[in-house]
């Protein structure tokens, strides 16, 4: 039977005056990819925030299998297994992009043994073993999006936010990280994944989440979502009909 993994409950963020999420509830199962969409400003980001300790929501709760994790720290959101990619690429330039794949492998043991192996897993599986000692400065957008996504994996996570990671890639680049994304699922892990290429999301996720000024739109199949009526009018309009 599949376990729902993430459980969060009418989630609201308010901002001052602004309210930037309102009541916004969603399961995420095991093994599954949810893909989040909705225009600028919908509310994405700081849902991503929300359920990775980046910030305490206003109200609502994320529970993580089964852990009340609402207002944690990240650190301790990703030491259970929660990670997340960010859209802006932050690696630490002068250290090797091994080193910095092991920032994400010593979240659960300061050995340098095991911290060395767990990052070097992550770098082969993301096609990066042979840029291992090279400085993560000199790397391409497309080798630090997948550097990025090493650190994630490497923190061992059972779900994995993934923010705009197609952003800025070649059409080729896209497509390798997109099949390195389906390959991650193949290993059972959860993804949930903010992406504006339609295309892309359609393909790989199970479900999508559509958000519009920080509430849910629809929630569904990706072939039921493009084609539900609110969708359409509200955010998708011309670019999917030829999806
Ligand atoms: N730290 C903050 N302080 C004040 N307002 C914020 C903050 N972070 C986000 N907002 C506001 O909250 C709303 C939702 O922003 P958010 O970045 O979550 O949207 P998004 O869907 O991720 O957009 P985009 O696709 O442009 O990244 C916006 O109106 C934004 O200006």
């Amino acid at each position: 039977m599949t376990e729902t993994i993430l459980h969060a409950t009418d989630i609201t963020k308010e901002f001052g005056g602004l309210v930037a999420l309102s009541d916004v509830s969603l399961d995420i199962d095991e093994g599954e990819i949810v893909g989040l969409i909705g225009p600028n400003g919908a509310g994405k980001t700081t849902l991503f925030n929300c359920l990775s300790g980046a910030l305490k929501p206003t109200s609502g709760t994320v529970e993580f299998r089964g852990e009340d994790i609402t207002g944690m720290e990240p650190h301790e959101v990703a030491k259970r297994g929660l990670a997340r990619t960010f859209q802006i690429t932050r690696p630490m330039e002068d250290m090797t992009v091994l080193e910095n794949a092991m920032v994400g492998a010593h979240i659960h043991t300061r050995r340098r043994g095991p911290t060395r192996e767990r990052a070097r897993d992550a770098l082969d599986f993301v096609g990066l073993a042979d840029d291992a000692d090279r400085k993560a400065g000199g790397l391409t957008l497309g080798k630090q999006k997948s550097l990025e996504l090493a650190r994630a994996l490497a923190t061992d996570p059972e779900l994995v936010l993934v923010d705009e990671i197609m952003a800025g890639l070649t059409p080729a680049e896209s497509e390798r990280i997109l099949d390195r994304l389906e390959a991650v699922r193949e290993r059972g892990t959860s993804l949930f994944v903010i992406e504006h290429d339609m295309h892309a999301i359609m393909e790989i996720s199970d479900r999508i989440k559509v958000l519009d000024n920080g509430k849910e739109l629809a929630f569904g199949a990706p072939a039921d979502v493009v084609n539900d009526p609110a969708v359409v009018e509200a955010y998708i309009g011309e670019e999917v009909e030829d999806v």
